[in-house]
């Protein structure tokens, strides 16, 4: 992004927060304390197994200003995948997640489905997977040109954007141009990487082009999540600045 386009709002949108937690309460306590410093809350399949759709329609009425993300990571044949969109689409999310390892006719099923409110973003290689991972699971092929192949199939599906790691998006915005790139596996310099495998600093990976970035233990597994979230801004910030 060009100097005078970056600003510290414009990286707080693009931020989200993986709200990674077992209750309906914790959280609201965490979208409380973070809204006006991240853009957006990911709701995943760990907060919506317990609570099911109820926790997206209260975090909407309690924090209205902040979008949601629905992380379901839809894996299944067309129709069962559609169902689930259908099911999601009066929940008012921004986005919806579907693994694109799935194909091409599932993706453009789902992005019908879908409509013009409810974004697909495709999954393409989780970032927990590195090149050992992809050959147990039978491919061929390294992370990095599975990612670039998958992001082609998601913009000729039609799909709002897709999820890959930061070390993939100069592939992806060369095969798959104009797509929005969805970042997980975002790490602060020095921060713990647990199971992730693809990892890139916050600044990196807007330098490198991410359209947003998804964080979840580096902010809420901090002392003072806030603090955490702000640190993450200024780096995107100084990441937007240095491109
Ligand atoms: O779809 C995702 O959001 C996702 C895809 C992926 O490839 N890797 C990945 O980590 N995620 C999610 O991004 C979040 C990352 O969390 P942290 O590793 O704690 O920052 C988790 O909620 C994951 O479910």
């Amino acid at each position: 992004m060009p100097l005078h386009l970056a600003s510290e709002s414009e990286m707080r949108r693009r931020l989200i927060v993986a709200l990674d937690v077992p209750d309906a309460r914790a959280a609201v306590a965490a979208a409380q304390t973070l809204k006006g410093h991240v853009g957006m809350l990911k709701v995943g399949l760990e907060l919506f197994v317990a609570e099911g759709p109820e926790v997206v329609r209260r975090l909407r009425g309690e924090v209205p200003e902040l979008e949601i993300f629905l992380d379901l990571k839809l894996h299944d044949i067309p129709n069962t995948m559609c169902g689930a969109i259908r099911s999601a689409r009066s929940l008012g999310c921004r986005f919806i997640t579907v693994h694109a390892g799935s194909g091409l006719a599932h993706l453009k099923a789902c992005v019908a489905e879908a409509g013009a409110e409810l974004g697909v973003l495709a999954v393409t290689v989780l970032t927990s997977q590195d090149a050992a991972a992809c050959a147990e699971a039978g491919h061929t092929r390294a992370p990095a040109e599975l990612v670039v192949m998958r992001a082609a199939l998601a913009r000729a599906a039609g799909c709002a954007g897709v999820v890959c790691s930061g070390q993939e998006l100069a592939g992806v915005r060369s095969a798959a141009p104009g797509i929005a790139c969805v970042v997980p596996g975002i790490r602060p310099a020095g921060a713990e990487v647990g199971d992730q495998k693809r990892v890139m600093t916050p600044g990196q990976a807007v330098a490198d082009g991410a359209a947003y970035l998804v964080v979840g233990r580096p902010i809420l597994g901090a002392p003072d999540p806030a603090a955490a979230a702000d640190a993450i801004v200024a780096d995107m910030l100084a990441g937007a600045e240095a491109n």
